[in-house]
């Protein structure tokens, strides 16, 4: 097994998850310590600057470079914190290698594109550890999706637990894992997690979420909008697909008229209805909640109604449901190394299984 922090900067804009985990890229040793270091308001604004200008941009724009710069050095930060995190409880441990995600600006894998921007010389350099970065090119350029790539590490997290079972991942964007009775594995993006909700809510009331859910429990859902907002090709396309974060964003000028308290509830619901909208070959016998989303008792509860079916949050299964995506890609960075597929035909849409990664060595010092 490799010691190795994967890093994740999810849709939500947030900050970068970091996570320390022991694996040899099919089994799960030590899931260690794990943190989340937030970016400042004006790293976020920066940052939802360039998803707006993406489509458009060069590699060379000055407000891209400066924030690639920023966002790579709070990487660095969240690597030295977590290693003085796990250097307390078990010192005799060292870091082989680090997944870096980066932060997704664009993705459009029907034209071919995926752009995760970070720089993994840089956070290589400043670690001194060899980085895995570029997790989902391969798998565009050979005619997949390039997303979700967590399924092959929710499988390996899930072998003992009992199938058919769903591992829902409400981030910004949701996305679920579906492992049938026969180990058969299906995956894809479900719609909008908690983005929608995050943007109309801050966009109303300056907060950045709806905390607990509160809005949404003091509104009512309009249905009319709602089933406006399912209208939505997207949820009737095949799995496995996946979706830009920016998929959804005129979704939100449906619901001009609406208070915000109906606005949440509205968009909680649609979150709910996107999941339950998905056609799987069995009716899982349980959903497994990771993410940001499985704090919002509300979206839990509309969620169970919907679904029909025991929602239980991942700590239930002694995971930790806020640290699953950076250690996946921990799990993804040895698999890469190894040439293990990361993405499959069932995940990805990808035709054959699929590696994918590049390794860059820290400069030698001399
Ligand atoms: N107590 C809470 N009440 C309501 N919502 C919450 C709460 N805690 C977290 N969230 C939601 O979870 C979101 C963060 O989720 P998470 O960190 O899983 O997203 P992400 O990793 O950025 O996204 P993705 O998985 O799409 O990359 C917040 O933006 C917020 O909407
Ligand atoms: C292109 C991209 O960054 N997609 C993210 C996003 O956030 C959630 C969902 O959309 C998922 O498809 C993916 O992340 C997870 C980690 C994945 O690839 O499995």
């Amino acid at each position: 097994m490799q010691s190795v922090i994967g890093l994740m900067s999810g849709t939500s804009l947030d900050g970068v998850d970091a996570a320390w985990i022991e694996t040899d890229g099919e089994r799960i040793g030590w899931q260690g310590p794990s943190l989340t270091l937030p970016y400042s308001p004006e790293l976020r604004k920066r940052l939802r600057a360039l998803l707006d200008r993406a489509p458009t941009l060069f590699a060379s724009d000055p407000d891209l470079l400066d924030a690639v710069q920023a966002l790579t050095l709070r990487h660095a930060e969240a690597v030295q914190a977590l290693r003085e995190k796990v250097e307390v409880v078990r010192p005799e441990s060292r870091l082989d290698i680090i997944g870096f995600h980066g932060q997704t600006i664009l993705h459009d894998p029907t034209h071919g594109r995926t752009w995760q921007i970070g720089d993994a010389a840089l956070l290589a350099e400043k670690t001194e550890t060899p980085v895995v970065y570029d997790f989902r090119s391969a798998d565009v350029a050979a005619g997949g999706q390039g997303a979700p790539l967590v399924p092959v590490y929710h499988v390996a997290l899930a072998a003992d637990v009992a199938r058919p079972v769903a591992l829902l991942n409400l981030g910004g964007v949701g996305n679920v894992t579906f492992i049938g009775a026969s180990g058969s594995i299906l995956a894809c993006d479900t719609g909008p997690g908690n983005a929608l909700i995050d943007d109309w809510v801050l966009r109303h009331t300056g907060i950045p979420c709806d905390i607990d859910g509160q809005l949404a429990k003091a509104g009512v859902i309009d249905v009319p909008v709602l089933n406006g907002l399912l209208d939505d090709p997207f949820f009737t396309q095949a799995a496995p697909k996946s979706l830009d974060r920016q998929h959804f964003h005129a979704a939100l000028d449906a619901l001009a008229g609406l208070s915000v308290e109906d606005g949440a509830a509205t968009l909680t619901a649609f979150t709910a209805a996107s999941v339950a909208s998905l056609s799987l070959p069995e009716k899982p016998g349980r959903w497994i909640v990771c993410g940001g989303g499985r704090h919002n008792p509300v979206l839990m509860r509309v969620l169970a109604e919907r679904l029909n079916a025991p929602v239980e949050s991942a700590e239930r299964h002694g995971w930790d449901g806020d640290a699953m995506e950076a250690q996946c890609f921990g799990f993804l960075a040895i698999r890469s190394v190894k040439g293990l597929p990361l993405s499959f035909p069932g995940t990805t849409g990808v035709p054959y299984p699929v590696s994918g990664g590049i390794t860059i060595q820290p400069v030698r010092r001399t």
